[in-house]
């Protein structure tokens, strides 16, 4: 489904992410790790298609097609969908309204009862939003969406214990849930590419690969649970020697 090669991209004359290459295949979930300042919201904002991400060298292929050069909302209407670390405040605009201009006649109210979004429709997006509401909101607006790869951001960062229970099972229930998008593996759902620092997110989604990416570099892959349990007990400079176990 996506397929990244050898990816080189550099943001302000700085090279952030170097020779990256991975794949997510339909119907996976698969989990990428790193410490700070690693490159990873840079790779999933490249894949994204957000300005200021300078594509050096390297491909994205999504679904066999050359996305590279395309700009978001052509990623967009292919089935690419984005929780971005940080979004902006959008002064003016309601969330109910664009709500409506992403879902079109798709009825989100369910979804947004769940996400306990309803007292928020009235509001300017992100204004004064707190932490968590932020990413309850930004699910809401992937839900509406409904694309066919979902790309996260670190969505458990921030949000409390009783809201990350809201907000990992509804990433389950949204990438494993009904597929709708072509040649998906049956009951498999979507695919997904999520960020995590504390893996606490493993405790909702079953996951199927790890990459461990550092300095811009993908050092490793292996089983999320495992690739954990050895960053957990040895940090990260085991990956940057490259020595976690291969799964
Ligand atoms: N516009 C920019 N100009 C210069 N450097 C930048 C720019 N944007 C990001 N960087 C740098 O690129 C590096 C990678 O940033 P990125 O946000 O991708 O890291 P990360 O792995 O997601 O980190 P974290 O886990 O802390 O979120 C950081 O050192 C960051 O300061």
């Amino acid at each position: 489904m996506l397929e990244v090669k050898d990816l080189t991209v550099e943001v302000g004359g700085k090279e952030l992410l170097k020779n990256v290459n991975f794949k997510v295949e339909k119907g996976y979930t698969n989990i990428i790790l790193g410490p700070n300042g690693a490159g990873k919201s840079a790779l999933l904002m490249t894949l994204m298609g957000f300005s200021g991400y300078k594509i050096v060298s390297g491909q994205i292929l999504f679904n066999g097609e050359d996305i590279t050069h395309m700009s978001i909302d052509e990623r967009a209407t292919r089935g690419i969908g984005i929780m971005t670390q940080r979004p902006p405040n959008m002064t003016g605009v309601k969330l109910k309204n664009l709500l409506k201009l992403i879902a079109g006649d798709k009825e989100m109210e369910q979804m947004a009862e769940s996400l306990d979004m309803m007292r928020f429709m009235e509001r300017d997006i992100n204004v004064g939003f707190s932490g968590g509401e932020i990413k309850r909101s930004e699910l809401l607006q992937l839900a509406a969406q409904s694309p066919c790869i979902y790309l996260f951001d670190e969505p458990e960062s921030g949000v409390d214990l009783m809201s990350i229970d809201i907000i990992g099972s509804t990433i389950n229930d949204l990438v494993h849930g009904d597929s709708t998008c072509p040649g998906d593996r049956k009951g498999h759902g979507k695919s997904a590419l999520i960020i995590t620092h504390t893996g606490k997110i493993l405790d909702y989604i079953e996951a199927d690969r790890a990459y461990v990416l550092c300095n811009g570099t993908i050092m490793c892959e292996g089983n999320p649970r495992e690739m954990l349990q050895e960053i957990k007990e040895n940090g990260y400079e085991e990956c940057i020697t490259c020595k976690l176990k291969k799964a």
